[in-house]
């Protein structure tokens, strides 16, 4: 049994998988994961390997200390990856983009692939159907959104995520909320008409925490899997046994 750990510059997330089967997930705070991994082990005494991806500030010593139970991993740019990588600075590719390009070409192998995350950045992520690992975009997401119109302005109100009523807003709420919504609906949508003018056929994964809000407002049909990254770790891993 894995743990798999996901450290994204928002939220950290976990998740249990025996073979390619999810038996739990979690989230963490910075504060409380060491206390709810303790919590994990003891519920799930199978266990063996906790695996962890980390592109957030999370400081790795609080993981090495479970070496004594567990075999501790972190992901990284040394590790194998299914596919080749056309990056210019590889070495500085978010290994959260690497291991969804992994998940990516494991779940849907040999087609052109775009995969994007909408977490704390929204991520674009382009996988060819021979395997090569193109590139993409890294975009502000929801919430910086929201958060960056309230701190570079004197006058806007910090507002969380709410579905607008109408493409044009009638107040400064409203407005915002078509600004940061629709926009960000037309961006991805306008990005995949532009990937699609340059590959006539690609499968289109959606995943990160705003999936299930955006999924169902873009025209474009996807795939979407707000799991797809711990998913994807659990394949990276398993796919890094095999090639070790
Ligand atoms: N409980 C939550 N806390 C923070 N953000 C959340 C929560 N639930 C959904 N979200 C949305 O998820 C996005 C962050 O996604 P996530 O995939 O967790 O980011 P990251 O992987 O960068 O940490 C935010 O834009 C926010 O709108
Ligand atoms: C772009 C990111 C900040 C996205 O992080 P996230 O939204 O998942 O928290 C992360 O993938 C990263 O730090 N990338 C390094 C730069 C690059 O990928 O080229
Ligand atoms: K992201």
């Amino acid at each position: 049994m894995i743990l798999t750990v996901d450290i994204g510059n928002t939220r950290i997330k976990g998740a249990v998988f025996e073979g390619n089967t999810q038996i739990d997930a979690f989230f963490f705070t910075k504060i409380d994961f060491r206390k709810k991994i303790e919590n994990i082990l003891k519920t799930h005494q199978k266990i063996t390997d906790l695996v962890v991806a980390s592109v957030g500030d999370v400081k790795k010593e609080p993981f090495l200390t479970f070496k004594k139970e567990l075999n501790v991993h972190f992901i990284s740019h040394e590790d194998p990856f299914p596919f080749s990588n056309d990056y210019e600075t590889p070495l500085t590719l978010g290994i959260d983009r690497m291991v969804l390009a992994a998940g990516a070409t494991f779940q849907f192998p040999d087609q052109n692939r775009l995969v994007i995350d909408a977490g704390t950045c929204v991520t674009f992520d382009f996988i060819d159907d021979i395997n090569r690992y193109h590139g993409g975009a890294i975009a502000p997401g929801l919430r910086l959104r929201y958060e960056s119109l309230h701190n570079f302005t004197a006058k806007l109100p910090l507002l969380t995520l709410e579905s607008p009523k109408d493409l044009i807003g009638n107040s400064t709420s409203e407005s915002i909320h078509s600004g940061v919504v629709n926009g960000l609906v037309y961006e991805i949508d306008g990005f995949i008409d532009e990937y699609r003018a340059r590959y006539s056929n690609f499968i289109i994964i959606l995943t990160g925490g705003d999936t299930d809000f955006l999924a169902k407002r873009l025209k474009n049909t996807i795939f979407a899997n707000s799991n797809f990254l711990l998913e994807s770790l659990n394949q990276t891993f398993q796919y890094k046994i095999k090639n070790d």
